[in-house]
């Protein structure tokens, strides 16, 4: 090996050291830099799913406010005062709700109750159920072409990008759920591509998949419906009548109950006081005429209100035959009494034309109260003259007598046109048991059997429960009157009386 070689392995030894040691350095700082990116980077995640985290805690929060504040209540309970505790005090509330429900199940239901009845129906039965039902009866919507975005950049070339995030059927949304004593309000968003009126055609079907025997449907806002199901029905038990009443205002009058479990008052005076009760053989039109006027006793009993009746049957209204300041069996003594009501309403017109617009109730100007039973048997079935003649004259009191404090309160057993030739003439309808689909329209108006209306479908059983609509209702309301046994109508007879048949009119 000559000097020449040894020169150049060594200087190639130096060079090879020299770059070893350059890329050793290299790899040292491209070690440092990845280093830091990958600390970077964790930082970087690290904050990108807390900030996520607290978005998501925050929507919650929004979203569902109740729940949220229970689950962070309850952490911070665990973690500063301890579990065992905790436990205590939910086996004490347990207690002493249940406690509450078993002494005043009313009281506990309106406070406590319908409000977890409300979260236990909407989170275990209409979130996770409610969409199925919806896509089974059609209430939903299929996309079915994808959404294309098509973007033109600054060179001019397209971008085609599918969005598959969307889902293919879109279902509409459970915002909310109130559980009353017997209904379930369950509101749900719509989506684009259905209407309210979608709903109202599917009520039969999603009645069927709740398992209930009545679902209704609410249009609350344009993109808002409410799908009320009926889980129980609180009218299924006569609806006892309250002893004597109390009561001086004629406006709004205990008559029963809803269907909601609450009161049901009818004006006898004023607006929508005109009322037509229609009802099959034995469907209780009796309860609807004397539930109100039990209701009232001491204003009958005091002159505020007097009370005539027409009584084609000679029955009904004459066991409480005190009661009535008139009385007419008759179509001739129907048609005097009528003569009479329109004679005393003109007088009570031409005194207080142009001082007032609505006469007040007082002794001297009671409340004039007609109760017309049967009226299809006078209207229909007597003489023309004398048919024609009690038509006009009921046609002049329901249109003329509200301001002037006469009011036509009239029971029918067939509601045809024929039959009632005045019956547009009642604002207030009542729709009692009917033998026919049509009668339901006939009364309620176009569409109330649509909307629920199945009065048709009642019980026989179910004496007094009808459905009314219109006057601030958006959707029948079916209601159950009070019912009056005989020795309350005798008792109503003995108050209003003095005892005896005073005030009688001969
Ligand atoms: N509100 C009610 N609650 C419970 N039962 C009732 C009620 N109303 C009536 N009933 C029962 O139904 C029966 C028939 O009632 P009601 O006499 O009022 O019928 P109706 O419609 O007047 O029949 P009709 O036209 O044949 O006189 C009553 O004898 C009573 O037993």
């Amino acid at each position: 090996m000559n000097a020449h070689l040894v020169g150049v392995l060594f200087l190639g030894a130096v060079g090879l050291a020299v770059v070893v040691w350059v890329l050793h350095k290299i790899g040292h700082v491209l070690a440092s830099v990845a280093e830091a990116l990958a600390a970077a980077a964790v930082v970087f995640l690290a904050l990108w799913w807390l900030v996520k985290g607290l978005g998501w805690v925050v929507r919650e929060i929004v979203t569902h406010p109740r729940t949220s504040i229970g689950v962070l209540a309850l952490a911070a309970w665990v973690h500063w005062v301890g579990w065992p505790s905790l436990v205590i005090a939910t086996v004490a509330t347990t207690a002493a709700l249940l406690a509450w429900r078993r002494c005043h199940l009313v009281s506990f239901d309106q406070w406590a109750g319908h409000l977890l009845r409300s979260w236990w129906q909407r989170w275990m039965v209409y979130v996770p159920k409610l969409p199925g039902w919806l896509h089974a009866c059609g209430l939903s919507v299929r996309d079915d072409t994808i959404p294309v975005d098509v973007t033109v950049s600054l060179v001019g070339r397209k971008k085609i990008i599918r969005d598959r995030r969307n889902p293919t059927v879109r279902l509409p949304r459970v915002r909310g759920v109130k559980s009353g004593p017997s209904w379930d309000e369950v509101r749900v968003e719509l989506v684009p591509g259905l209407k309210p009126e979608d709903f109202d055609e599917a009520t039969r079907a999603l009645a069927s998949a709740r398992k209930v025997s009545r679902c209704q449907v609410r249009e609350i806002a344009p993109n808002v419906v409410s799908i009320d199901f009926q889980r129980r029905d609180l009218l299924a038990a006569p609806v006892p009548v309250p002893a004597l009443g109390e009561s001086f205002d004629v406006r709004h009058v205990w008559a029963g109950r809803t269907e909601y479990g609450q009161d049901w008052h009818v004006p006898l005076h004023g607006s929508g006081s005109h009322t037509l009760t229609a009802g099959a053989s034995g469907a209780g039109k009796n309860s609807i005429m004397w539930c109100p006027l039990v209701s009232i006793a001491p204003a009958i009993r005091d002159g505020l209100v007097r009370v005539s009746g027409i009584d084609p049957k000679g029955m009904e209204l004459a066991y409480g035959r005190g009661i009535f300041h008139r009385y007419a069996v008759t179509a001739r003594d129907a048609l005097a009494l009528l003569d009479d009501l329109v004679a005393a309403m003109d007088q009570r017109k031409a005194a207080f034309a142009g001082r007032v617009r609505t006469v007040p109730v007082s002794q001297e100007h009671p409340l004039e109260l007609l109760e017309f039973d049967e009226i299809g048997a006078l209207t229909r079935y007597t003489d023309r003259k004398t048919r024609d003649a009690i038509v006009e004259k009921v046609a002049l009191l329901t249109t003329q007598g509200r301001a002037l404090g006469f009011t036509v309160r009239g029971y029918v057993q067939e509601p045809t046109k024929e039959t009632v030739p005045v019956r547009e003439l009642f604002p207030r309808r009542i729709c009692l048991r009917v033998t026919a689909k049509s009668h339901v329209g006939m009364v309620l108006g176009d569409q109330a059997y649509e909307r629920g209306a199945w009065a048709n479908r009642i019980e026989e059983s179910a004496a007094g429960v009808g459905y009314v609509w219109g006057e601030g209702l958006r959707e029948p309301l079916r209601v159950r009157a009070g019912w009056v046994p005989d020795k309350t109508v005798k008792a109503l007879e003995a108050f209003v009386t003095g005892g005896g048949l005073l005030g009688v009119a001969a």
